[in-house]
């Protein structure tokens, strides 16, 4: 079974048809105005018609209003949250019950006993997503293109559904995989030519590589 990707931070709706294209299985879509990816509700709406519809559609929040993500939801039809900042467990329960999504915790991870800390979420949301923790002075949790060790993730048989993310890009992925054995992938910065500014020809390369892998 080949590799499933979220291509994250999608600003356009041709990177997300071009995605759908070559076999995203998730469009990642950010709600957080401290990113390069920011979207607001107007540009979300206004996009909404002009997404592919083979795609899930997942919106990525930091702490965010529950009545925010509850209008995120509504703009955008999202099937996914994804939670990357300071969620307690109950949070992603209580989300998942009031808007009937699924959702991503997050997890920064810089040691193996980070990974542990997905053991109190994984009970109440549907994937975990790793992603490395960010680098000092940073004003944003992820979407850094910082990565962490992937083989702190290898022979673990976590009992869980779960992606790999963090600094990943066309080149690394597949050693990124084999090393970690991931299932799923997420990419933001290594599909752009500047911090916001996504490629086409990079989304293409990231999504062959990914799928080629073994
Ligand atoms: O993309 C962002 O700007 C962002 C902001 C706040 C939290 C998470 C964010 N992105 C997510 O971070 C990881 C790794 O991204 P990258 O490939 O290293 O750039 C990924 O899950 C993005 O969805």
């Amino acid at each position: 079974m080949s590799v499933s990707v979220k291509i994250c931070g999608i600003t356009k709706p041709e990177h997300a048809n071009l995605a759908a294209f070559y076999g995203a299985r998730w469009l990642g879509f950010v709600f957080f105005d401290k990113s390069p990816r920011n979207l607001t509700l107007k540009d979300a709406a206004a996009m909404r018609r002009q997404l592919p519809s083979s795609t899930e559609r997942v919106g990525l929040f930091v702490n965010a209003d529950h009545d925010f993500i509850e209008d995120a939801c509504d703009a955008l039809d999202l099937d996914w949250v994804q939670l990357h900042g300071d969620e307690y467990p109950n949070e992603a329960l209580i989300l998942k019950n009031r808007l009937g999504v699924s959702i991503i915790k997050a997890i920064g991870v810089s040691t193996a006993e980070d990974i542990d800390q997905a053991d109190m979420f994984a009970p109440h949301v549907d994937a975990i997503l790793f992603d490395a923790k960010p680098p000092k002075g940073s004003d944003r949790p992820g979407g850094n293109a910082h990565s962490f060790p992937w083989n702190l993730l290898s022979g673990r048989d976590l009992p869980y559904p779960w992606l790999l993310a963090g600094g990943l890009t066309p080149e690394n992925v597949r050693q990124a995989v084999q090393e970690s054995g991931a299932h799923a992938v997420d990419v933001s910065s290594g599909v752009e030519d500047a911090p916001g500014k996504k490629s086409g020809e990079k989304i293409e390369a990231f999504l062959s590589a990914a799928k080629a892998v073994r």
